[in-house]
């Protein structure tokens, strides 16, 4: 039986403007014991499926289990098998983080809960903040707290929806530690994440979400396989030829370019002299998840504009175009929020 199963998931929220389909039948199973990972530009249907599986919003269509057990009618066994992480910070002032900790488990009807409780304090660098009030807390340390909130009945599913935007190097390493300690005695691991360093580092299996549809969905191993195996980098502060354009990653300065051979180096170097733009630093690196993402977001989108008669948009000049929601995913800037 798989931990999680996502079968023909449809949402719509209808709107003034009309209804939005934030998911169009999105159906997948996460194995028991998977690290798996959710990733897809802002606005493609994270969140509303995360919402969905942890019973926080209703699906319009299909259903999802969670070990066998339906989010909607069999809600109890199924929150029970789940630890959420949310994304946003949400706590009692009033509690002290042991305190937190207990009422959390009441919650579950779990009492006597103090020796994990200790070890996930342990494990999340809590341990010296045990007796100390929510609000004197950091934003980093309220975070590590809603972590041990989420797996103070240890659940053998783990969500994480963005657990680290925002967050220091040091919460980072701690965290994923940890959760990878939990993942190796057999917890499955839900991410969601715009860290694709993260997800290619800990994830075995990744979905692809756009636009509400699953775009992409293999073995991590295996779709950075799929990728241009090599990439151009240097810097510039010229417009890039339009051919250029069309295919590049750019953050600021930096514009990235696949480049499987030698002879598609020349190609790129010759388009660049020809058009008098002036380059620094070049260097050839391997693909990573970032390049798979980029291409597989885009080949999507221009499918989509493709079928609507829509023209491609034009491309700024050496700057990332911004994440776009359903309106607007011309291009996924992930490259911005990379750590
Ligand atoms: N409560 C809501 N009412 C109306 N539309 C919504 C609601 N929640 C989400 N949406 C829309 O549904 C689509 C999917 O949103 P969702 O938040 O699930 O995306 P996401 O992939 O999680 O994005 P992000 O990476 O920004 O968190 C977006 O177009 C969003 O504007």
């Amino acid at each position: 039986m798989p931990a999680v199963s996502f079968q023909n998931v449809s949402k719509i929220y209808p709107s003034s403007r009309g209804d939005l389909h934030a998911l169009k039948a999105v159906s997948f199973d996460i194995q028991s014991g998977e690290f798996f990972g959710l990733l897809g530009p802002n606005g493609a249907g994270k969140t509303t499926l995360i919402s969905i599986l942890a019973g926080l919003a209703s699906a319009t269509g299909g259903r999802v289990l969670v070990k066998g057990h339906d989010v909607q009618t069999d809600y109890q066994a199924a929150r029970r098998a789940l630890g959420v992480v949310p994304q946003e910070l949400v706590f009692d002032p009033f509690f002290n983080v042991r305190e937190a900790l207990r009422f959390q488990s009441g919650y579950f009807g779990i009492r006597h809960n103090d020796a994990w409780i200790d070890e996930l304090l342990a494990g999340l660098g809590l341990t010296d903040k045990a007796s100390a009030n929510m609000r004197q807390l950091s934003g980093g340390m309220k975070r590590r707290v809603l972590v041990a909130q989420a797996l103070v009945h240890k659940p053998p599913v783990i969500v994480l929806d963005e657990p680290t935007a925002g967050v220091d190097v040091e919460l980072r390493q701690t965290l994923w530690h940890f959760i990878s300690q939990l993942n190796k005695q057999g917890s499955t691991v839900l991410l969601t994440t715009h860290y694709l360093e993260e997800a290619e580092a800990l994830c075995n299996r990744i979905a692809m979400l756009n636009r509400g549809e699953v775009v992409a969905l293999d073995r991590t191993s295996e779709l950075l396989r799929r990728a241009a195996s090599n990439v151009l980098r240097f810097k510039t502060d010229d417009t890039l030829p339009d051919d250029l354009a069309a295919m590049a990653r750019v953050t600021g300065r930096v514009v990235q370019l696949p480049a499987n051979d030698a002879q598609a180096v020349e190609r790129i170097l010759a388009s660049v002299r020809e058009a008098g733009v002036h380059v620094d630093d070049i260097e050839i690196r391997k693909a990573d998840l970032e390049d798979v993402f980029i291409e597989v977001i885009e080949g999507s989108n221009s499918a989509h504009r493709a079928q609507e008669g829509i023209s491609p948009p034009g491309r700024p000049k050496a700057e990332t175009a911004p994440m776009g929601g359903n309106e607007d995913t011309s291009m996924p800037s992930v490259g911005a929020n990379s750590p």
